[in-house]
């Protein structure tokens, strides 16, 4: 079985090109979605992120905004946060893995926004990053609702910047010359790579 690792910066369409992929066919792990089921209530990180960060608790949850501001511009925060998520992550990653192959699947992504700056790359077959221009990307960024240019500056500062992320990658998929531009990229990969069930 391939897996393919998807990445790329804040705002480049990881989101967008995941849900492409699964359009074809693919199966797709969302890493950023397990950080959301991890940090409900009941979820396996929600008492040690409350013991760690109890300030982040509003009406009987996690509010991730809350929690974001604590830690983006806190680099000892941010380690201690990552922590707690990366390794329970990681659990449900391999269960993926072994569920898909399990299945006799040619093909599988993962979807992860630090694949790179976590050496995620080692588990992967080859990887994929999306990528536009500077301009676009700040424009995206900049439209979500609780951004600045401030958080927007310590969250980039964390990632591995775009130019490097695609000197390392086997594809680079351009998501700044329209959706058409993207899913032909996409499907040129799958078709490369196959994609059998
Ligand atoms: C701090 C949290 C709660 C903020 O949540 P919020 O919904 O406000 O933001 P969101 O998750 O959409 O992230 C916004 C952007 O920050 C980037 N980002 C998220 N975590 C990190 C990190 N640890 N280092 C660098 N960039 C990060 C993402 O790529 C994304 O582009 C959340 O980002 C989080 O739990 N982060 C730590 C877990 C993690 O490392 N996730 C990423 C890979 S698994
Ligand atoms: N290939 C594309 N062509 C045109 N617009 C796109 C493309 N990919 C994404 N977009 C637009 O860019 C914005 C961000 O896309 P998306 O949510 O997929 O990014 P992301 O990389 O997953 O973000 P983050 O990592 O910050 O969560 C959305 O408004 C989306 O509509």
């Amino acid at each position: 079985m391939v897996i393919l690792g998807l990445t790329g910066s804040i705002g480049m369409g990881k989101s967008t090109a995941a849900g492409m992929f699964r359009y074809l066919g693919v199966p797709v792990y969302d890493a950023d979605v397990v950080v959301h089921q991890l940090m409900v209530p009941g979820g396996a990180a929600f008492d040690p992120v409350i013991a760690a960060f109890p300030d982040a608790l509003k009406n009987g949850k996690i509010d991730r905004q809350l929690l974001g501001a604590r830690v983006f511009g806190d680099p000892v925060a941010l380690s201690r946060l990552e922590a707690i998520l990366h390794p329970l992550v990681r659990v449900q990653e391999t269960k993926f893995i072994k569920r898909y192959r399990r299945a006799g699947r040619s093909l599988v992504v993962l979807d992860i926004p630090l694949l790179f700056e976590t050496d995620g790359e080692e588990r992967c077959d080859h990887v994929a990053v999306v990528s536009a221009p500077r301009f676009i990307q700040l424009q995206r960024v900049m439209a979500r609702s609780g951004m600045t240019k401030a958080k927007f500056s310590a969250i980039l500062s964390k990632q591995m910047p775009d130019r490097e992320k695609r000197r390392k990658a086997d594809f680079v998929i351009p998501t700044g010359l329209g959706r058409a531009v993207t899913f032909n990229a996409i499907r040129n990969i799958v078709d490369q790579l196959g994609n059998r069930t």
